[in-house]
């Protein structure tokens, strides 16, 4: 894979970077800004180096059109306090606005569009749809980098088919996280544990399968358990639940006893009677979640079940907060997690934490990120790379320039 150093004297050229600036955000304050100073480096690069930037990112996940509340406006102007710099901002992603500021950019100069995916041609699955609105971005541009670590599972139209269409090269972060999650593939030292909670559970109920080939232990926490819990017939109340995985489920728990991978489930949760910070909850046992409450967090004794089946691990990698971790009464199993992982680096095990919801979970928690082995800005994207899976934006940019 090319990198930034092989495309050449980059002055005067106008160069799109697509980075993973999906930050947390309440309103339109932005409550963890790790992957926007994850992303600047690349960035303040090429502007130092002369060229033109212009980058492109998404934030949640929009229907393909304008919705204010996922407008990239203030991550422009946190992008511009962390580069020190004025970072220009195109009210549109390729319309009118953004062309005319791309074609004013001087060298050196930053501009930010708008939100990509309010375009539908974005994550379209028809591939013409998808080229269509590359084919928009990459005339905004002589060359691309890819730099959106967090997004290279994603086969997108900023991610993939524009890569195909301008000379291009891997950004400095991807490079970096690919490399320590290399470490994790080849031959990790055992135990070997994965964790894996969160809020996004069809997509990574999904990567369980493959795990079990690699990890030794898979621990279980946040919006995944109430799928296995179903699975072992439990009720699980209001809980997030994929009721057509649930038979998945029983066939990843079936395999995991025959090949001898620990499953560990939570004994107890935090069930609470809406999904609010106020609402009533108290610490039930995993298999008697009452029918009107939801659960929110893993309870005290799975805390300590976690930290003793970590104990020993010598590697472990981390995707998904332990619960609903922004509010107070629901964020004991997270920190609970992170506790024992600091634990465990300290002596000596590598330790990967992935998301971005679950760095901004330690983070907000107190901890540092020299806490861990590494903090990395892709959850589902690790996810993916760690079971071994193409990843459509890492494949594309290993086939060269069109
Ligand atoms: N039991 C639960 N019920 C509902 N939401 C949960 C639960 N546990 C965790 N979450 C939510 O999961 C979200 C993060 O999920 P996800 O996006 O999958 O993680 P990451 O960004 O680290 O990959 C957090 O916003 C948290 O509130
Ligand atoms: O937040 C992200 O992924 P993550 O929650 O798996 O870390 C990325 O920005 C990808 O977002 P997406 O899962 O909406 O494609």
């Amino acid at each position: 894979m090319k990198t930034t150093s092989d495309l050449g004297d980059l002055r005067g050229k106008r160069v799109l970077v697509r980075s993973d600036l999906n930050v947390p955000l309440d309103g339109s304050t932005i409550t963890d800004d790790g992957r926007i100073r994850a992303s600047a480096p690349t960035i303040k690069g090429l502007a130092d180096a002369g060229a033109r930037v212009i980058v492109c990112a998404h934030l949640g996940r929009p229907k393909g059109a304008p919705e204010s509340k996922y407008s990239l406006a203030p991550v422009a102007k946190r992008l511009a306090e962390v580069l020190s710099t004025e970072v220009v901002f195109a009210d549109d992603t390729v319309g009118d606005d953004a062309k005319a500021k791309a074609a004013a950019l001087e060298d050196g100069q930053v501009l930010l569009l708008e939100n990509l995916r309010f375009n539908a041609g974005e994550t379209a699955k028809s591939d013409e749809e998808r080229a269509g609105f590359a084919g928009e971005l990459a005339s905004l541009a002589d060359v691309f980098v890819s730099d959106g670590f967090g997004v290279v599972h994603r086969k997108q139209a900023s991610v993939y088919d524009v890569a195909r269409l301008l000379p291009h090269a891997t950004g400095d972060l991807v490079s970096t996280e690919v490399d320590v999650l290399r470490r994790l593939t080849k031959d990790p030292e055992r135990p070997y544990a994965v964790v894996l909670g969160g809020a996004k559970v069809s997509d990574k109920l999904g990567v369980i399968g493959n795990l079990l080939g690699t990890a030794d232990r898979l621990l279980i926490g946040g919006g995944m358990v109430f799928t296995f819990l179903a699975a072992q017939g439990h009720e699980v109340g209001k809980s997030l639940l994929e009721a057509d995985q649930i038979d998945t489920v029983k066939g990843y728990l079936d395999r995991a006893e025959k090949e001898g991978v620990e499953i560990v489930l939570p004994v107890d949760v935090v069930a609470a009677d809406a999904f609010s910070a106020d609402a009533a909850h108290e610490v039930v046992a995993a298999d008697a979640i009452p029918a009107d409450r939801m659960g929110l967090d893993i309870g005290p004794e799975s805390s300590a079940l976690f930290a003793d089946k970590l104990a020993d691990c010598r590697t472990v990698f981390w995707n998904g907060p332990m619960g609903a971790f922004e509010m107070e009464p629901y964020a004991a199993g997270t920190k609970a997690l992170a506790e024992a992982l600091v634990d465990i680096t300290s002596r000596g095990a590598l330790t990967v934490v992935g998301g971005g919801d679950s760095a901004a979970a330690v983070r907000q928690l107190g901890f540092a990120d020299s806490d861990f082995g590494h903090i990395s800005t892709g959850g589902g994207a690790s996810l993916e790379y760690l079971e071994g899976k193409e990843l459509p934006g890492l494949t594309v940019l290993e086939e060269g320039d069109a």
